[in-house]
């Protein structure tokens, strides 16, 4: 058996920051992840003024409740969607003049709804080149609040925005959604919101959020869910392999760890328990149909181990995947055809046929995603001789991903 610590949640990294900035007094936080995304995160709130003490695995925040230290500031967010959609947001609610900007790769991802909803709330935000994308600048004088109508059927991060936001408000704020993709991570916000003090209601498809403010607290960041699927992947994949990851149990946020669910159904074995989840593999790897819509950052690892299953594999619901660090769908199929698997896509899903990658002189076109490394990665254990044009992508959310992958896959 294998146990393997698997790095923070970013998700769950990037939603501390921005509550633990908001709060009244000072937050400790305990294993925070250590990646581009996040420190991208903490060095956007250095920039608005906040002040973030890093030590080895505790992260220390003083709250600003009022906002920004700093009037003015220039605020660059790297390739996180998270701190190029949250890192606004908490500005919006300040009072002064924050300009930001991002990497080529997150100026091409969308957030217009985002943006549009914090003109609605009488946010003066200027887009200064395409129109919904970074860079942008804005000018706050703080949010009274209100109510709002959101499509955030491209991304739940506009949504988690937003509801972030509200205890921020004077009045608080009222946002009815239309559509929303990858639910489950407003589970997460919601909780976390909670743990730092805010008050909640959901009414169907509104959240109404209370202009309480955040108090301060102790929080411990939880391992991530979807760094931990190619392990679990890797699992399934190899008879008699068995991957525990500890610190992601039942009481788990991340619905990114329902993917041990997917591998059920192929034929993994799989226990859940309070403190840890193991996926152990069976020699049995059925094809199948999945909706994907609520863990679409697993989307690549299941498109990656595909090729080995005895049927073919179909995901489905999956169109935001286009709007990611890259076109996923896209990506997806193009490597694993350069691997000689056939596979169909449509606007928003993909389906693999089975078949016998060979990864003898392949290179895997990255497009600077960190996903597609780890997931071709998995990909790669069947199919020696797989390199990739932009390894150190992983840099984005698992610094570390080649070293103890290796190690792993070393381990009998
Ligand atoms: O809120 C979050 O932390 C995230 C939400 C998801 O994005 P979308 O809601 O855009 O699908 C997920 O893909 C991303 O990695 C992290
Ligand atoms: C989509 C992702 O990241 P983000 O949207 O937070 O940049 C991801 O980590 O797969």
């Amino acid at each position: 058996m294998t146990v393997i610590e698997i790095p923070g949640s970013k998700s769950v990294t990037a939603r501390a920051l921005f509550l633990a900035a908001a709060a009244d007094g000072t937050t400790t936080l305990l294993r925070p992840l250590l990646s581009d995304d996040t420190e991208g995160f903490a060095e956007g709130l250095k920039s608005l003024g906040y002040e973030v003490r890093q030590e080895p695995g505790v992260w220390h925040v003083e709250g600003r409740p009022a906002g920004p230290a700093l009037d003015d500031a220039d605020v660059y967010c790297r390739d996180g969607a998270t701190t190029a959609r949250f890192l606004p947001t908490l500005a919006a609610a300040g009072h002064g003049t924050f300009r930001f900007d991002a990497s080529p790769q997150m100026r091409r991802r969308p957030l217009g709804p985002l943006t549009t909803a914090l003109r609605r709330l009488g946010v003066d935000l200027h887009h200064h080149g395409a129109e919904g994308h970074h860079p942008l600048t804005v000018t706050a004088q703080g949010i009274k609040g209100g109510t709002l109508t959101l499509d955030a059927g491209q991304s739940s991060q506009y949504l988690t925005a937003l509801l972030m936001l509200g205890p921020l408000t004077a009045e608080g704020l009222a946002i009815t959604v239309t559509d929303l993709v990858s639910e489950p991570y407003v589970e997460i916000t919601l909780a976390m919101m909670r743990a730092f003090g805010a008050h909640i209601t959901q009414d169907g498809r509104t959240y109404t959020v209370a202009p309480t403010g955040y108090r301060a607290t102790t929080y411990a960041i939880e391992p991530d869910a979807s760094t931990s699927s190619y392990f679990f992947a890797a699992a399934a994949l190899d008879p008699g392999r068995t991957v525990t990851v500890p610190g992601l149990g039942t009481g788990a946020l991340q619905g990114d760890l329902r993917f041990v669910d997917v591998l059920r159904r192929m034929g993994a074995e799989v226990e859940i328990t309070e403190t840890a989840t193991t996926v152990r593999g069976t020699g049995t790897l059925r094809g199948l149909t999945v909706n994907m819509r609520d863990i679409s950052d697993t989307m690549p690892t299941l498109a990656a181990l595909a090729p080995f299953a005895d049927g073919p594999v179909r995901i489905e619901d999956v169109a935001n995947t286009r709007v990611k660090e890259c076109d996923r769908l896209d990506a997806c199929a193009d490597n694993l055809r350069r691997l000689g698997i056939a596979v169909t896509t449509g606007p928003d899903w993909i389906e693999i046929r089975p078949g016998t990658p060979s990864g003898t002189g392949v290179e895997i076109a990255t497009h600077g995603d960190h996903r597609i490394v780890m997931s071709f990665a998995v990909t790669g254990l069947r199919a020696p001789g797989i390199t990739f044009d932009d390894p150190g992508c992983v840099r984005k959310t698992f610094p570390d991903f080649h070293r103890v992958f290796e190690a792993f896959t070393r381990t009998p």
